[in-house]
């Protein structure tokens, strides 16, 4: 049997076909650009020889039902997927889930009336979200459909870790606390992690750095998530792309009073023209690396910004958990920048952590180690696989 995955998101549906028996990638691909003029579907697959084979074709896609369609479409014409009946079920990544879910959920009505609850504390996300099932419940009527949730695996914090020192009210009435994002991907790494340790991941203690175009990182002990940098939504804590991470909460009031900004155009500040955006008008790492080389301030400003407040984090990470076997990097920042992982390692070593220079610069997309045999602390990069994880947990849900 199959196993279709969609993450999907404001303006793109990503998708994995998997085969469950082996978890063997079948097929992959995203829709981008969904309501511009010009859409862009990309499928990549196998064919009968095992040779990789890839499908591109730009036309307008005006929404997440025909997005969704033009995927079927795609899968039915490669062989990937000739049947829908081959399916065993639809993983969905679902971004906020409230205090609601802590494990996997086959949707139906309630559940979906749930996500729809909760939109307003992840308005950049779970709309998509949401979208993808409802279409997908439509395209795939029979088939399962599961919701994977980016807060599940944070439902273990402890309240000292969740809540927030505002009046009491304000969580009892309104659900305003700590959730945490990117679980399934801090859940992930940290059982591989505690694979490459030969431990039990139930006797791991760890601290995990997902590092992408969002990031978040996330303290786990003895398998279990007992804080996370993420909030009540995906704006606080570590500088993002363009999501500004922790700033004090009196600044949009500020910028309310003397600037006159109101709420909408504070918030597009905060989440979409702010961290490494704001700090130096580039989101791409790769590119602000470049330009730190070649002598410039704003891209060097930048850089030493997000490395500062991952440092602090992991230090903050460190003393709640007391005893720590390693540290994770992952995300398409935290996969491949050494020049990050290893300004966020400088002058740890006292702590324990210590990179291993020539380890942790080695060009490689394998999960390895990059600290020194003797580091007490071992620093490990993870490429995550949410997808993978999803799946899994999707089958997990309906058998
Ligand atoms: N080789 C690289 N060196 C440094 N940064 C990289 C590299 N490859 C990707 N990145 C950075 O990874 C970030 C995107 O991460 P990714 O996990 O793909 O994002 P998303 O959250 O959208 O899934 C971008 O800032 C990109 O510049
Ligand atoms: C929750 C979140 O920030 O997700 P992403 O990194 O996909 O934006
Ligand atoms: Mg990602």
């Amino acid at each position: 049997m199959k196993v279709l995955v969609l993450n999907s998101g404001s303006s793109s549906i990503k998708f994995q076909l998997f085969r469950n028996d082996d978890w063997t990638v079948l097929a992959s691909g995203s829709v981008t650009r969904i309501g511009e003029p010009e859409a862009l579907m990309r499928c990549r697959w196998a064919d009968a020889e095992g040779t990789q084979q890839s499908l591109e074709d730009c036309a307008a896609i005006p929404d997440h039902q025909q997005g969704l369609q033009r995927i079927a479409e795609a899968l039915a014409q490669t062989g990937a997927l000739a049947d829908t009946a081959e399916l065993l079920a639809v993983g969905h990544r679902v971004v906020h889930g409230g205090e609601a879910f802590h494990a996997p959920t086959l949707v139906d009505d309630d559940i979906i009336e749930v996500i729809r609850q909760v939109i307003p504390l992840a308005p950049l996300h779970n709309p998509a979200n949401l979208d993808g099932i409802l279409v997908a419940r439509k395209l795939f009527p029979t088939i399962p459909q599961v919701a994977v949730f980016d807060t599940a695996f944070h439902q273990t914090m402890p309240r000292t870790a969740y809540r927030y020192a505002i009046p009491d009210f304000l969580y009892r009435e309104h659900g305003v606390r700590r959730y945490g994002f990117h679980g399934t991907s801090h859940h992930y790494v940290g059982r591989r992690a505690a694979q490459l340790l030969g431990k039990p991941f139930e006797h791991c203690n760890l601290i995990t750095l997902h590092l992408g175009n969002g990031a978040s990182a996330t303290a786990i002990r003895e398998g279990s998530s007992v804080d996370t940098s993420m909030g009540m939504t995906p704006l606080e804590g570590l500088v993002m792309g363009t999501r500004s991470g922790d700033i004090d909460p009196a600044v949009p009031f500020y910028l309310s009073k003397h600037l006159g900004l109101d709420n909408d155009t504070l918030e597009g500040l905060l989440n979409r023209q702010s961290g490494l955006l704001g700090l130096c008008g580039d989101n791409d790492l790769r590119e602000i690396q470049r330009r730190a080389e070649a002598g410039d301030e704003a891209a060097e400003l930048a850089l030493g910004v997000t490395a500062h407040r991952l440092k602090k984090y992991i230090g903050a990470y460190l003393a709640e958990l007391g005893r720590t076997d390693a540290l994770v990097f992952t995300g398409g920042i935290g996969e491949n920048s050494a020049e990050l992982r290893a300004r966020a390692c400088a002058g740890l070593e006292t702590l324990g952590i210590r990179i291993d220079a020539a380890a942790n610069t080695a060009a490689s997309q394998q999960e390895r180690a990059v600290s020194h045999a003797e580091s007490p602390i071992q620093v490990l990069v993870i490429p995550t696989n949410e997808e993978l994880q999803i799946a899994r947990e999707a089958v997990e849900a309906v058998s």
